[in-house]
């Protein structure tokens, strides 16, 4: 395997820029969620001037605020962050669903990592286990995502 040419991503992007798209929706999961990942971006060596927020009423509107500040061009990777649970109706499979869809979009169009933070769970317990707790934190693996492919990219640059 030694003389194969390989592009692995680290978790070492100096300098690099991130936007985080945050729903309010279910915020008292979606913020442990935006700690985790800043958490993660910081302790990964990415200063805090370099993060940019930036809030949309719910996980159907995300991807609309991603286009936006994808479009703006001033970041290397963008990581949506939300919390989709299922209720009493099939609303649940529109909104997850459209979400998803619209970010691995945008993620092709602009040619930057887009990482898919958003929870779809069908409990709030699921959310919670996921936000920090017993399954881990799926806003610090957005972020770690973010990084390791920005990482890659750059390789493929070199
Ligand atoms: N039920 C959840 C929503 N619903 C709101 C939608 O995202 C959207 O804001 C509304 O349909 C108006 O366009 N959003 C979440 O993020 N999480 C949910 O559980
Ligand atoms: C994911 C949703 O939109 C959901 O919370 C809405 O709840 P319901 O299906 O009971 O209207």
């Amino acid at each position: 395997m030694n003389d194969i040419t390989t592009y692995e991503g680290n978790f070492s992007a100096p300098g690099a820029k991130f936007a985080l798209v945050v729903g309010r929706f279910n915020s008292y999961i979606v913020e442990s969620l935006l700690e985790g990942a800043v958490d993660t971006l910081v302790r990964h060596g990415i200063r805090k001037e370099d993060l940019t927020i930036v809030r949309a009423p719910g996980a159907f509107e995300i991807p609309v605020v991603v286009k936006k500040v994808a479009d703006q061009g001033k970041h290397d990777a963008i990581i949506a962050l939300g919390a989709v649970i299922r209720g009493g109706t099939p609303h649940f499979e529109y909104v997850a669903g459209e979400c998803v869809k619209g970010l691995g979009q945008l993620a092709l169009q602009y040619g930057i990592p887009v990482s898919f933070g958003v929870l779809t769970v069908d409990t709030i317990e699921q959310a919670i286990e996921r936000a920090g707790t017993k399954a881990g934190n799926k806003g610090s693996e957005a972020a770690i995502s973010a990084l390791e492919t920005v990482a890659v990219l750059r390789s493929l640059d070199n």
